[in-house]
């Protein structure tokens, strides 16, 4: 087989080849990478089948690093949203799992200066969005899809990226935290709360989020919103969409899979989440993290359902490019163990400029502000973390 599909080097500068840095956390230890010794842009669409274009070029990556003196190579990046697309994954010429430091306490957040705030769309742009795909919902083409928005942020310097990640270890300690580099130069960086898939030896591990509340800083109003959350018959219908398309994609390959019979909270820093973890063995321990991973995505937690109905609704109506966005990053070893986590919470660093990325799920119950209010909430972690100022309260 021909090394063509699977990474051109060649491609990317010398240096930055050298310098990259990558980084995935999870738990209470840290994958972190550096340097690039191959790169994997071929889609992932197909993934789930041993025999795809795609993991042939995932296989040729690791057999490279092998020639290169890599006994035990690892795969790092993230896949887009859309999987037709080219995919972000590298094999890091150097790599090590060590213990999660202790997040620095009291990190100054510095404030960032800002020059220009693109929102796309605007406020009554999402609202009219929303409503479009409540209509939709009436007409019976859908019963759920995920709606987002895009901020993208001008600074008067360039943005310190050791400095987010500090501030974002900080503010949720026990995210699943990442660092990618992109192809097109800058970065992505983010701490997902959300785990799409963990596959060690036959065991498989996954933890879909969907219905959500924005946190108070009130203890007895954060305690009053995770009660309502937790027995909210919209976000309920919701997070059900999102299990039973989950149960349907692995129960044919596990032996055993545990689903429990309702949903639990899970927090953030700034949400609440309705929570499910759902754990099985699969049937055929070969299957690999990434083939389960192309399987599962996009799960209705951030596309919708049906999922095709819904990528299309998405396509109509969300007037950007998602991207990297609501994709997966994380990591897979040769033996096909590896996690991957929804691509959510995170921004792209490009020099002085942050691109910054928040959805929500929208069923025909929902109310177009409730769910702007419920997307800013979520932008907020990452603008904490980049040092700008609360949007709602911007004093
Ligand atoms: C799309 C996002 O979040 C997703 C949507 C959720 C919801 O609708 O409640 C919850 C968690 C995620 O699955 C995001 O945070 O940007």
């Amino acid at each position: 087989m021909t090394s063509k599909r699977a990474e051109r080097v060649g491609d990317v500068g010398a240096d930055r080849r050298e310098q990259a840095a990558f980084l995935f956390q999870s738990g209470d230890r840290v994958l972190q990478g550096r340097g690039i010794c191959a790169r994997v842009e071929t889609p992932a669409s197909g993934g789930a089948h041993r025999d795809s274009l795609f993991l042939h070029s995932v296989e040729e990556a690791f057999a490279r690093a092998r020639q290169a003196g890599i006994a035990e190579p690892v795969i790092m990046g993230a896949i887009p949203f859309d999987t037709t697309r080219p995919s972000c994954l590298y094999v890091p010429r150097e790599h090590a799992w060590v213990a999660r430091p202790a997040p620095v306490s009291s990190a100054p957040v510095a404030p960032a200066q800002v020059r220009e705030v693109r929102n796309l769309p605007s406020a009554d742009g999402f609202c009219l969005a929303v409503e479009e795909a409540i209509e939709a919902f009436r007409r019976g083409e859908l019963s759920k899809a995920v709606l987002s928005r895009i901020q993208e942020i001008h600074l008067a310097e360039p943005a310190d990226v050791e400095a987010i990640l500090a501030n974002l270890a900080r503010q949720n300690p026990t995210g699943y935290q990442f660092r990618i580099p992109l192809a097109e130069g800058g970065e992505l960086v983010g701490v997902s709360p959300e785990l799409l898939v963990r596959k060690q030896g036959a065991r498989v591990h996954t933890n879909p989020l969907a219905g959500s509340a924005k946190r108070r800083a009130d203890p007895q109003e954060d305690q009053r919103v995770a009660r309502d959350l937790l027995e909210s018959s919209k976000d309920h219908y919701e997070h059900r969409l999102v299990i039973e398309d989950i149960r349907q994609q692995l129960a044919p390959l596990c032996s055993r899979l545990d689903v429990p019979e309702g949903p639990s909270l899970l927090s953030t820093n700034a949400m609440w989440h309705l929570s499910t973890a759902i754990d099985g063995e699969l049937a055929d321990s070969r299957t690999s993290a990434l083939q389960l991973a192309c399987r599962l995505h996009p799960t209705p937690a951030v596309c919708g359902f049906p999922t095709a109905a819904a990528r299309q609704l998405i396509q109509r109506i969300e007037p950007f490019d998602r991207g990297l966005f609501t994709g997966m990053v994380g990591w897979c070893d040769a033996q096909g163990n590896g996690e991957w986590v929804v691509t959510i919470r995170c921004g792209t660093v490009q020099g002085d400029w942050l691109r910054l990325f928040a959805g929500a799920g929208i069923v025909e119950a929902s109310d177009p502000a409730a769910e702007w209010a419920e997307v800013t909430a979520k932008l907020g972690t990452m603008r904490a973390a980049c040092g700008l100022l609360d949007e709602e309260n911007p004093t």
